[in-house]
């Protein structure tokens, strides 16, 4: 049995590498350009189950490459899917926080309107409402702030960035949960194998890091944990302009999935505190 990985290099990806029975393929391998060809690939693999972590992640640059990110992120997913029910198999698809639009206080449930402020959440939500419409066994797993040892992601650029400079201006306004691409990776995989015995289980859901910060509060969290000295001032995200407008609200309520599959949210110090062993960054 085989759970085949669209996505090599990626933070979750790699983890999930780490992980019994699966088997990860590349852009070379399947190039999310060309959705035809990775649904080919799944006819011809005919895994167990699939597990999607690739996708287009550049926040800001999707805002001038929208059509590119919308191919990879709405229209590969949807092939895959609808492979994957022809097949009769169970198809994890990963999503994000981003199609929030991230007004409120209230973490979001997986019914909650959607309504991304940005290129990337929308391509995001192209992919989620195109494996709902492929109609087979399926999940998606909203999750947030990925983080990892590896590739691009806010603990490593704190680490840097902290290393040198004495004083840092974060953003304090955006409030979410820290999630570890490890974590991520275990529990697609465990839902992969709950769909498969019991394919009542279709729906979205969400999954993040526990308790919700910000940005900043995170930051400090880094930088304590790795024994670095650099002061953490928060500032609001009108003072952090970008390309893209990131939600303020990126509160994600877990219940349904610990409800349904017995996955917690997974406390993200003892995230931190494994990433930064991995990395050798630790006090
Ligand atoms: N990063 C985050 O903070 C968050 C991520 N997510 C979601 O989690 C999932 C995993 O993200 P994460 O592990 O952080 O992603 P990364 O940015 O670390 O990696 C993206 C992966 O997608 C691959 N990829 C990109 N374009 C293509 C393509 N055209 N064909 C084949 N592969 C491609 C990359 O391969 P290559 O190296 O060849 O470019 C890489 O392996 C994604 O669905 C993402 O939207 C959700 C919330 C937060
Ligand atoms: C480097 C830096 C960042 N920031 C802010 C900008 C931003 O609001 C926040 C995090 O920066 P990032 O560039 O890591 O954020 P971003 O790339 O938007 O992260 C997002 O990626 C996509 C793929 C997702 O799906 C989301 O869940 C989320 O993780 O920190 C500062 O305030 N000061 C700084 O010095
Ligand atoms: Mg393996």
């Amino acid at each position: 049995m085989t759970i085949l990985v669209f996505g090599e290099t990626g933070q979750v990806a790699r983890e999930l590498a780490r992980l019994d029975n699966t088997k990860c393929v590349g852009r070379d391998a399947a190039d999310l350009v060309q959705p035809d060809a990775c649904a080919r690939l799944i006819a011809a693999e005919k895994p167990a189950a699939v597990i999607n972590a690739a996708a287009y992640t550049a926040v800001d640059k999707a805002e001038t490459e929208e059509d590119l990110a919308t191919v990879i992120n709405g229209e590969a997913p949807g092939a895959m899917a609808r492979a994957c029910a022809d097949l009769g198999i169970p198809f994890v698809h990963i999503s994000t926080d981003y199609v929030f639009a991230g007004d409120g206080q209230q973490p979001w449930t997986p019914d909650d309107p959607t309504g991304p402020l940005g290129a990337y959440g929308r391509s995001k939500l192209v992919g989620e409402q195109a494996v709902r419409d492929a109609g087979g066994v399926h999940a998606i797993l909203r999750t947030s702030w990925v983080v990892s040892a590896h590739g691009n992601n806010f603990v490593k650029t704190m680490l840097r960035l902290g290393a040198e400079r004495d004083a840092l201006t974060i953003v304090a306004d955006q409030i979410g949960g820290p999630t570890g691409a490890r974590e991520i990776a275990a529990a697609c995989h465990a839902i992969a194998g709950q769909l498969a015995a019991d394919p009542g289980k279709s729906g979205t859901y969400h999954f993040s890091g526990d308790p919700d910060c910000s940005w900043a509060d995170f930051a400090r969290a880094i930088f304590e944990t790795a024994g670095l000295t650099c002061t953490v001032t928060d500032i609001p995200s009108s003072d952090y302009p970008t390309p893209a407008a990131r939600p303020l609200n990126s509160r994600l309520d877990c219940s349904e999935t610990e409800r349904r599959f017995g996955i917690s949210r997974p406390d993200w110090k003892a995230t931190l505190t494994h990433i930064l062993k991995d990395i050798g960054a630790s006090k």
